[in-house]
């Protein structure tokens, strides 16, 4: 909360250095600043009739438009709000009509969730009706609470900043920039203090989690499906303020999927992930089954299931290896003998 009484009875170099973006706010109200140590009040009393016709006439709606221009500045840098500690879904309707079998489920921040279900059953329309913070007003008619209150409204609109950030298989660059420049416009966007440490930070994050290298000067436009992902993925876990991270369907994406989770649920953030692959899925703590549009039920990943993904990510070790070998024109040996090999190593 800014309080409109203390703006007025701080110096310009108080508020300046609390909100270093009020520097243009002066700049452009041509309020007439001889002395930056002097308070708000102290230099509206010194202002003749003449000087006060230049800005706002009167202290306090000076103060008001300071006070809003501050409140808008840190909603678009994401620094006003509650952090989201907690995501519930009330319990809705399936696509028969019948309540949900469920009444509340609470997700809380660092938590990954996956959602699972056959195709068609619904799993999109759940990240729709958290991304569009449902309330009642949907197919499902499913609610949605942050911090168990009805979320504001804002939410719902793009703005600055955004509850939920969605990463989806289908995505595509369509301006012509380098990376670098890319990072750099969606940094400066953002205002924030150690810009170009924090793009070298994503570029090579992004590397990390890509299949094949791109450098800094590469165009966007002409990254491959995965390298794309890669580069979005890394932004949106280290640039994005979006508390939520929504993501459907990233198994074929050509990515390091266990390192982007990592990295995504690393910021604290919460992910929910609709996907059929079991790898992905058991790395979720819990897994929302979904069948006829409704939640049938929610299961936490059991110690034996953590222990079976060790094996999975053998076998998709092995299934990465082999369709490397089909790619670069190699005869593949019996799975068998690359299971041993992979074990071994
Ligand atoms: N509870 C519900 N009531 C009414 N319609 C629903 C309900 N749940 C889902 N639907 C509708 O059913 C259709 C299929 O759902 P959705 O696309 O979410 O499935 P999905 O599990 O994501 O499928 P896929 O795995 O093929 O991507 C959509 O049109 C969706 O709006």
């Amino acid at each position: 909360m800014i309080i409109k009484d203390k703006l007025k009875s701080s110096t310009v170099n108080e508020i300046i250095e609390q909100y270093p973006y009020t520097e243009s706010f002066f700049e452009d109200q041509k309020l007439a600043v001889d002395d930056q140590e002097k308070t708000l009040e102290e230099i509206y009393a010194g202002l003749t009739v003449e000087e006060r016709e230049d800005v706002v006439f009167d202290l306090d709606q000076f103060a008001d438009s300071l006070s809003s221009h501050i409140k808008n500045m840190q909603e678009f840098l994401g620094e006003n709000d509650s952090v989201v500690a907690k995501l519930s879904i009330l319990a809705g309707n399936n696509k028969d009509g019948k309540k949900e079998n469920y009444d509340k489920l609470d997700i809380h921040s660092g938590e990954i969730i996956s959602i699972v279900g056959p195709t068609g059953s619904g799993k999109s329309r759940l990240l729709a009706d958290i991304e569009w913070t449902a309330q009642g007003d949907t197919p499902t008619e499913r609610q949605i609470l942050i911090n168990d209150e009805v979320p504001d409204k804002k939410w719902r609109f793009t703005g600055g900043k955004k509850l939920v950030a969605q990463l989806s298989q289908n995505m595509n660059f369509v301006m012509d920039l380098s990376v670098i420049e890319f990072l750099n416009l969606h940094a400066e966007s953002r205002l924030i203090d150690n810009q170009a440490e924090v793009v070298e930070r994503i570029f090579n994050e992004a590397n990390r989690l890509a299949g094949e290298q791109f450098g800094r000067e590469a165009q966007i436009t002409s990254l491959s499906g995965g390298q794309s992902r890669a580069l979005m993925i890394a932004d949106t876990a280290i640039l994005s303020s979006s508390p939520i991270i929504l993501i459907d369907e990233i198994e074929n994406a050509g990515i390091d999927r266990e390192k982007a989770l990592e990295l995504l649920v690393g910021e604290e953030k919460i992910v929910l992930m609709a996907t059929h692959d079991p790898i992905l899925a058991l790395m979720g703590d819990k897994r929302i089954i979904i069948n006829n549009g409704g939640i049938k039920n929610i299961i936490d990943t059991t110690a034996e299931e953590k222990e079976l993904m060790q094996e999975l990510k053998v076998l998709d070790k092995v299934l990465t290896d082999l369709r490397n070998d089909l790619r670069y024109g190699k005869n593949l040996s019996r799975i068998s003998e690359e299971l041993a090999a992979v074990k071994n190593t």
